[in-house]
């Protein structure tokens, strides 16, 4: 098949690339690089040894974008490009509610106008309350950020064109908590500024860059009173998108997948799980819980196995590891210095 993928150059989409390619599909890359390096394109080449194309566009653009529809014969998109940072959106609402709603219309746009209704969507485990891990498919929605409130929106749309003609296709999936990098340590993930999320901050302080770990919370009701989460491997994640692209041709129309490992770990189990495999301590302190942050979130995943027939196959240990592999072959990411 021939994918555009939106959002390519990014942390999930440049490894979803990778096994696309592998998998002998076409592909056709659109990225404006407002949180990506182009350098990741030769990393790409260099894994899979196979072409495939670029195109520097923003979403939102709407003649740059329909001109990569002319060009190309695209029987699908997968759809990762958006802005991710929960924080900055509570602080810039409209430019998050701008950029992941409107550019999503532009596409779903040309989508219809050139016949191209299949879809695989980027949601979040952000859409759920998340009071009753594990969390299915069914569990209670809600968000309480912009960033959130655009996922369960874009989610709302993508149904909505499904019942307005039986044509369009959508597999919506529900991802967990992403972290490691491919095995090759070429590809992975190159944060901006600080990081805000656990495994690249845990990284950078194994790396020297950062000085101790800053944990949120050790009053939680939780065993040893950390957060707990479902850490998925990006790789693992990106296997679950060539499942999910089978299924945007089936009867049902919209189908949704939460994409975890079904088992929750503490902050503290992932600090000692990182020590242990790397031989680095992570010096840490607790300090007050992040606002907006909830206990416990896992994932049932049963549904993505017995529908698509995927499931987790990479462990905690080798996540980390290969996180660990990433930093220390790109200290920089994926620029010199
Ligand atoms: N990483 C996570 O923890 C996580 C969890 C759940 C859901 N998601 C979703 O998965 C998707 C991919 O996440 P990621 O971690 O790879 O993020 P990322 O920031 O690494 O990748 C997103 C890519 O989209 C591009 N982009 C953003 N706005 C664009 C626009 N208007 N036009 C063109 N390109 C644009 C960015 O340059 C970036 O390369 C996002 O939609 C994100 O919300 C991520
Ligand atoms: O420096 C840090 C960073 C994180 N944590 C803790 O580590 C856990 C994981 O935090 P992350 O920021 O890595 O991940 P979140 O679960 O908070 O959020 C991520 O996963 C969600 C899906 O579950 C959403 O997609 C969201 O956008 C994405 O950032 C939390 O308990 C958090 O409090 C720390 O203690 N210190």
């Amino acid at each position: 098949m021939a994918i555009l993928v939106t959002g390519g150059t990014g942390y999930i989409g440049s490894h979803t690339i990778i096994e696309l390619l592998n998998e002998g599909h076409d592909v056709v890359i659109v990225d404006n690089l407002s949180n990506s390096k182009i350098e990741v394109l030769q990393r790409i080449k260099q894994i899979t040894s196979k072409d495939f194309k670029f195109h520097e566009v923003d979403i939102l653009c709407k003649e740059a974008l329909e001109e990569i529809f002319i060009e190309n014969s695209i029987d699908a998109v997968i759809h990762f490009a958006g802005l991710k940072a929960v924080a900055e959106s509570v602080v810039k609402p409209l430019f998050y509610y701008d950029n992941n709603i409107t550019g999503t219309l532009v596409l779903c746009e040309l989508m219809e106008k050139y016949n191209v209704k299949k879809m695989v969507f980027s949601s979040s485990a952000t859409v759920y309350r998340a009071s009753n891990s594990p969390l299915t498919e069914d569990s209670e929605l809600g968000a309480t950020n912009p960033y959130g409130n655009t996922k369960l929106m874009i989610e709302q749309i993508l149904r909505d064109l499904c019942i307005s003609n039986s044509s369009w296709g959508v597999t919506i999936l529900r991802y967990f908590n992403p972290i490691g990098a491919h095995e090759s340590g070429l590809v992975g993930e190159d944060s901006v500024g600080i990081p805000n999320n656990l495994m690249p901050y845990i990284t950078q302080v194994a790396v020297g860059k950062r000085e101790q770990l800053n944990i949120y919370g050790n009053d939680y009701n939780t065993y040893d009173g950390t957060g707990i989460r479902d850490y998925i491997h990006v790789v693992d994640l990106a296997k679950g998108h060539l499942r999910a692209l089978n299924k945007i041709f089936d009867e049902e129309k919209v189908n949704v997948y939460n994409l975890g490992t079904g088992k929750g770990y503490s902050v503290l189990e992932v600090v000692h799980k990182f020590s242990k495999s790397t031989g680095i301590d992570i010096p840490y302190t607790f300090c007050n819980r992040r606002p907006g942050d909830v206990e416990v979130c896992y994932a049932d995943s049963s549904k993505a196995f017995k529908e698509l027939g995927w499931k987790s196959e990479r462990d905690l240990e080798e996540m980390c590891k290969d996180a660990w592999r990433w930093q220390t072959l790109n200290p920089y990411g994926y620029t010199e210095k």
